[in-house]
């Protein structure tokens, strides 16, 4: 069974397409970021502020690990990448791994300063650093990738299904081929 995964920048639009997908695919949805403060018990800013990134990237590639194999669509944090643990779960056979691309400035147009996110609360230069350090994660993590700008999502989810069907139909063949 394959778990289906959005990969992305902040604000790339995960959680807004991931949801749409889903309830198109009648699969469920899932949120790493929720997952992870309903195990903490915590708020993201809280939990970076007390325990400090690294162990949100724990508990984070712990709730990735645990859907692998589900039938459902994931949206991840923008920094699933940054664990070279993650990108190698991502890219095996569990995981389709979609990665939805984004221009810097959709970004800055789409997110305010607000309070959620700790790692865009911060200047205009160390944000558009992260986003390029991260852009060539993305790209060696995914299988698949959308660019996203300027689209309405039921275009994005139509594009992205019509990969995902693609996909599972030469998987299953692929499978079909080896038992044979
Ligand atoms: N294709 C789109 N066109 C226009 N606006 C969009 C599009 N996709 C998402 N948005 C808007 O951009 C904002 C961020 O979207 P969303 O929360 O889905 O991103 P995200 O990748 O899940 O972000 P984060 O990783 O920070 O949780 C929301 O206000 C959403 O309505
Ligand atoms: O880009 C990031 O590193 C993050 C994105 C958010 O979704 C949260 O996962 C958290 O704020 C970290």
């Amino acid at each position: 069974m394959t778990t289906f995964v959005l990969i992305g920048f902040m604000g790339s639009g995960k959680t807004t397409i991931g949801q749409y997908l889903a309830h198109s695919m009648e699969i469920p949805f899932v949120d790493t970021d929720d997952e992870i403060v309903n195990r903490v018990g915590m708020s993201i800013p809280k939990i970076f502020e007390h325990y400090g990134e690294p162990y949100f990237r724990k508990v984070e590639s712990e709730v990735l690990k645990s859907f692998s194999k589900q039938s459902c669509v994931i949206a991840t944090g923008g920094g699933i990448i940054e664990l070279d643990a993650n990108r190698q779960m991502l890219k095996n056979d569990d995981f389709l791994t979609i990665w939805l691309d984004t221009q810097f400035d959709t970004i800055m147009n789409r997110l305010t300063n607000d309070e959620s996110r700790p790692l865009w609360n911060q200047n205009v230069e160390k944000r558009m650093s992260l986003f390029n350090s991260r852009q060539p994660l993305y790209d060696v993590t995914s299988h698949f990738s959308v660019k996203v700008d300027d689209r309405p999502v039921e275009d994005l989810v139509e594009e992205i299904k019509r990969y995902i069907y693609s996909y599972t139909t030469i998987e299953t063949e692929r499978q079909y081929d080896e038992n044979r």
